[in-house]
């Protein structure tokens, strides 16, 4: 099965279009105020309006209010929410949305593994794996070990944290993920996607 790509805090129009005719699966709006790529609600709607069909719009919160999340998709048109903080299972499964639960894996093992950290979301479509501590914010743009990415979870797994276009082959040929997910390993400016980066790291998931 091939690998998906999705590229997230896309912050315009122009930019959703561009990595759209790249061939990515998927875009991220980050609902995060503290991020350098945060939109707010016109912004969104805005862009997930200017998608073409085929293409998944994802909401990313860090620790939001409900009422929050419930503003946002009011307006809207998310397809799937990324829960990228401390969220707990009852409050990942309130919305009306699939949801995909991000999974900080710095010092991981010392609090009990993957498997014991997902088990608690039954109902997540998919863990996002990135390189922060867990209850840390993630987006730092490091990676960490891909080898210990889990390999016989029976639920999609999305890497994330560090890519680039030099080493997403690298990456895809150690962790063997059904996606992978990048964000300023394709910027020349926080939430200003590169078209040059953004072909590259599309052809370097070829090479894998
Ligand atoms: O993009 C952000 O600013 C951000 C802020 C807080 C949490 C997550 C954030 N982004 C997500 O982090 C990963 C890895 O990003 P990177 O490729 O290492 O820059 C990715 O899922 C982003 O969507």
């Amino acid at each position: 099965m091939r690998c998906r790509a999705k590229i997230c805090g896309i912050t315009s129009v122009a930019d959703a279009l561009m990595v759209s005719a790249a061939g990515v699966d998927a875009i991220g709006l980050v609902f995060y105020p503290k991020s350098k790529r945060h939109v707010d609600i016109a912004q969104a709607t805005e862009i997930c309006r200017a998608v073409p069909p085929f293409v998944t719009t994802v909401g990313l919160f860090l620790d939001a209010q409900p009422d929050f999340v419930r503003t946002v998709l009011a307006s809207v048109p998310l397809d799937v929410l990324q829960f990228h903080g401390s969220e707990s299972p009852e409050y990942c499964r309130q919305f009306p949305r699939p949801y995909m639960k991000a999974v900080g894996m710095k010092g991981l093992a010392e609090s009990g593994g993957f498997t014991a950290y997902a088990d608690r979301y039954p109902d997540a479509q998919g863990f996002l794996v990135d390189s922060h501590a867990p209850g840390a914010a993630g987006g730092t743009g490091e990676t960490f070990d891909w080898t210990q990415v889990p390999q016989d979870y029976p639920k999609p797994i999305i890497l994330a944290g560090g890519l680039t276009p030099e080493n997403v082959a690298e990456a895809i040929r150690l962790s063997r993920v059904y996606a992978v997910d990048v964000s300023s390993g394709v910027e020349s400016a926080p939430g200003v996607k590169a078209p040059a980066l953004v072909q590259a790291f599309m052809a370097g998931m070829g090479a894998a």
